[in-house]
């Protein structure tokens, strides 16, 4: 849709009231123990795994698409009665270069492959070489982009120069879907986060999401809360559902239930499938894994078991 200011413009968040409302995600008890396996292994159905290193190669790559194809252990797996096989994460997320190989690892899986472009991290390379970027990740095969936005546009207000780019960037994605990463540790206050948000949605993007991973600050809870309501009410007044992602830092499996519960108690259950939510992370997968390994051997196994049939 064209750029519409009135949807953002004049709108302050409370960053008081945000912090108040993210403090105890993490420390409460919202998730009983014995469905905490369940929210887990959704999780892991929703994780993006992530490697956006420079010395990637194409084993890593390999690697990490096994573990993307196997993403728990077989004893694990079984331990929760999960049919063999049947969980995998919801994309793998790699450098441009890196899609061949990945698209090739994962052959014969459901398992997307997911590419950064448009000179990420910091998106600071003219536009058509950014655009070229786009389509050259397409035609090798990924099946979604995650686009950086030129914070510069963000950061001076000049929300028609935003629109404008993501609009082209959107078009370059052909039939990829496009994840708009707004890297919210650069924007300054949450008023500007709030307002990019809807200028990447308005401009086509099927995702917004939170970081690069290469912010010295990355996903936190109350910059996902903003983000949150800014594509909540850009759902009640477009109908237009749009997925969130964060991404950057999130190591623990404790962060993979705090998000969850967000997302559920701001949207309701329907978001926390792979469609409309995923984790970017490129280490958080272990912890998860661990955690369900002592669900599987813990006192709390047969409950477990029962809340995932
Ligand atoms: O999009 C994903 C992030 O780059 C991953 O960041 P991380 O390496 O801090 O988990």
């Amino acid at each position: 849709m064209k750029l519409d200011v009135a949807m953002f413009e004049g709108h302050h968040v409370n960053r008081a009231a945000a912090d108040r409302r993210c403090a105890t995600l993490t420390t409460r008890r919202s998730v009983k123990k014995e469905y905490q396996a369940a929210w887990l292994v959704n999780a892991v159905r929703c994780v993006d795994l992530t490697t956006l290193a420079g010395d990637d190669t194409a084993g890593r790559v390999k690697r990490l698409c096994a573990k993307a194809r196997q993403p728990i252990a077989p004893h694990i797996e079984a331990g929760l009665g999960l049919k063999p096989g049947a969980l995998t994460v919801g994309a793998v997320c790699v450098y441009p270069t890196m899609v061949p190989h990945a698209v090739k690892a994962l052959e014969g899986s459901n398992i997307p492959v997911a590419s950064v472009a448009t000179g990420f991290p910091a998106g600071l390379m003219p536009l058509h070489l950014r655009l070229e970027e786009i389509r050259w990740a397409v035609a090798q095969g990924a099946a979604e982009i995650d686009i950086v936005i030129n914070r510069e546009l963000a950061l001076t207000g000049n929300w028609q120069g935003l629109h404008d780019e993501i609009t082209a960037m959107r078009a370059a994605c052909g039939d990829a879907h496009m994840k708009a990463i707004l890297a919210t540790g650069e924007l300054e206050t949450l008023n500007t986060v709030y307002a990019a948000s809807m200028v990447a949605m308005q401009a086509g993007a099927d995702f917004i999401k939170t970081s690069t991973g290469k912010e010295s600050v990355n996903a936190t809870l109350p910059v996902s809360l903003v983000m949150i309501r800014a594509l909540r009410d850009y759902g009640a007044l477009t109908g237009h559902p749009i997925g969130f992602k964060p991404a950057g830092g999130m190591k623990q499996a404790k962060e993979a239930l705090a998000w969850q519960i967000l997302m559920k108690e701001e949207l309701g259950r329907d978001w926390l499938n792979p469609d409309l939510f995923r984790f970017g992370a490129s280490s958080m997968l272990g912890d998860i894994e661990r955690q369900l390994e002592h669900h599987v051997t813990g006192r709390y196994a047969a409950s477990s078991r029962h809340a995932l049939a």
